[in-house]
């Protein structure tokens, strides 16, 4: 709810275009977001060429789909801190930089579970 709104809550079609607000904002100001896209759109590609099984796209899905959540959970952790202070100070370096860490571990995650899908479509493995 914003402060000092006289609703209870926005409604859930307004809360929609919030969080595509959201989206497009973390699009138009974040690269990194720019090169998880691009980086998930060459796997779709990837999968269209390779032929993946329907459960392999699940796995895909949910990897893309974790990996860009991370990412946006980063970048508003970042406004957030930037908020909050705009002096340098160690409990700011250490809420960004785990925010980061925790999308590099999920990159990580997700780079390993593709390799495997796609070695395993490609009866490698
Ligand atoms: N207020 C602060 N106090 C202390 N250290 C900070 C502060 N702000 C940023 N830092 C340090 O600088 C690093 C980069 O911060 P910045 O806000 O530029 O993130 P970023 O490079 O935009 O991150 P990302 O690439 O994930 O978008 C942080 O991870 C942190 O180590």
């Amino acid at each position: 709810m914003i402060p000092g709104s006289s609703k209870d809550h926005p409604s859930f079609v307004r809360s929609f275009g919030y969080a595509i607000e959201g989206f497009i904002t973390a699009v138009r100001t974040e690269r990194n977001i720019n090169v998880m896209l691009l980086v998930g759109a060459l796997t779709v590609i990837a999968g269209l060429v390779v032929g993946l099984d329907l459960t392999s796209w699940c796995i895909i899905a949910i990897c893309c789909g974790l990996v860009i959540h991370a990412e946006l959970c980063n970048t508003a952790i970042e406004a957030v801190v930037d908020l909050a202070t705009s002096e340098m100070h160690p409990l700011a370096k250490r809420a960004k930089d785990i925010a980061a860490a925790s999308v590099y571990v999920l990159s990580i995650t997700a780079a390993v579970v593709g390799i495997l899908v796609f070695a395993h479509a490609l009866h490698l493995i």
